[in-house]
C-alpha cells in the first residue's frame, strides 16, 4: 500500500536559512507516526507544507498517492484534519459554539460535531466558555475541530505540549484509538517520551534533516549497546581493548557487533584475562537518540 504521506526532497528555505532539508517522509496508512525533533528543527514548517499552508522551496509531496498541486489541493485537503501550533478556539465562546463555527465553515452536520466532541470526551463540557477550559481540554477541543470532518489523516503539531502526565496519557490513548480505527495520525513533539509511547513509526528531525525514519525496533537495531566485560584484571583488559574504559568490576566498550564481540573475547582469553561475564548494557530510547545525534543530544 502506498504511504498516506510521501515526500521527496522536500526543502524549505527562509532567505539563507534552510528550515527543512531534502526530506523524504513516508507515513504508512493507519499508524501513529511520531514526528520528533527539538524546537526549531522544522516540524511545523514540514506540517505546514503538507497542508498547503506554505509553499516548499523544492521537492514533491504526495498525499493519498496523489501529488499535492494547486489543482489537487481542493480534492485532497478535505480528507485531512489538522491542528498546527496553538489549539484553536475563541475563549469568549463555548466549546459548542466554537464547534459550530467549524461546522458552518466546512458544511458539516450537528451529528459530526457531537461525535467529534464525544470522541475527545468534551460532551459534558461543551456549554462551558473555552477560556475556562484547562489546557488539556483546549487541546482536546483543537483535536475535535480537526476530527469533525471525519478525516482519513490527522496532522497534529505538538498536541501534548504543556500537558500534565494525565493529560498526555489521555491524548495518547485517543490517538492510538483513532489509528486503530484506520485514521492515519501524524503527531509532532519535541519530547521523546511523549512520542515513544504512542507512535509505531518514528521520524526524527535534527536541524531540518531527517536523521532516522522507521519503527522503534529498527531504531534500536541501528544502535549497538555498549559491552561490559567483568574481570578481576581490568588493567590487562584495558591494554587488550583500545577505547575501553574502566568501570566498577570491569571494562566497558562501545560499537562492537556480534562478530567483533566474539573476536574481543577470544583476544582477552588468549591474553589470559579472566572473564567473569560479558553483557550488553540496557539502553533506553533516550540513549539511542544520544548515539544518533552524536552524544550532542536531541532534546
Ligand atoms: N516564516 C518564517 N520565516 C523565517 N524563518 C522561519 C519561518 N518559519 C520558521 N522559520 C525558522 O525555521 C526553523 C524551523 O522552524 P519550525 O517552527 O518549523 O520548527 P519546529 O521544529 O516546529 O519547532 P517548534 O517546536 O519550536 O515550533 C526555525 O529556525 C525557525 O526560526
Amino acid at each position: 500500500m502506498s504511504p498516506v504521506i510521501a515526500t521527496r526532497g522536500l526543502t524549505k528555505r527562509f532567505r539563507d536559512h534552510t528550515a527543512v532539508n531534502d526530506l523524504d517522509l513516508a507515513v504508512p496508512q493507519g499508524v501513529v507516526y511520531g514526528f520528533l525533533g527539538p524546537n526549531g528543527s522544522g516540524k511545523s514548517t514540514t506540517m505546514k507544507m503538507l497542508l498547503g499552508l506554505t509553499q516548499p522551496t523544492s521537492g514533491n509531496i504526495e498525499l493519498f498517492g496523489q501529488p499535492l498541486t494547486r489543482a489537487s489541493r481542493a480534492q485532497v485537503l478535505p480528507s485531512i484534519g489538522s491542528m498546527i501550533e496553538a489549539p484553536a478556539g475563541y475563549g469568549h465562546l463555548t466549546g459548542w459554539e466554537n464547534m459550530q463555527i467549524v461546522r458552518c465553515m466546512l458544511g458539516l452536520t450537528d451529528a459530526q460535531i457531537e461525535r467529534a466532541l464525544a470522541t475527545v470526551r468534551l460532551t459534558e463540557h461543551k456549554a462551558k466558555l473555552v477560556r475556562n477550559y484547562s489546557l488539556g481540554m483546549k487541546q482536546r477541543l483543537g483535536i475535535a475541530m480537526a476530527l469533525a470532518r471525519d478525516p482519513a489523516l490527522l496532522v497534529l503539531d505538538e498536541p501534548t505540549n504543556g500537558l500534565d502526565p494525565a493529560g498526555i496519557e489521555e491524548i495518547r490513548t485517543l490517538l492510538v484509538d483513532l489509528a486503530g480505527q484506520g485514521i492515519t495520525v501524524m503527531v509532532s513533539s519535541h519530547l521523546l517520551d511523549e512520542i515513544d509511547k504512542m507512535a509505531s513509526v518514528l521520524g526524527i528531525l535534527s536541524a531540518g534533516t531527517m536523521i532516522f525514519q522507521g519503527t522503534r525496533t529498527q531504531l534500536f537495531d541501528q544502535s549497538l549497546p555498549d559491552l561490559v566485560i567483568e574481570t578481576t584484571a581490568p588493567s590487562e583488559a584495558l591494554r587488550c581493548v583500545p577505547g575501553a574504559v574502566a568501570t566498577s568490576g570491569g571494562i566497558q566498550v562501545s560499537g562492537y557487533d556480534k562478530d567483533e564481540t566474539a573476536a574481543l573475547v577470544k583476544r582477552l582469553a588468549e591474553a589470559d584475562v579472566p572473564i567473569h561475564e560479558v553483557r550488553r548494557v540496557h539502553r533506553s530510547l533516550e540513549d539511542v537518540f544520544m548515539d544518533l545525534t552524536g552524544r550532542g543530544g536531541l532534546l
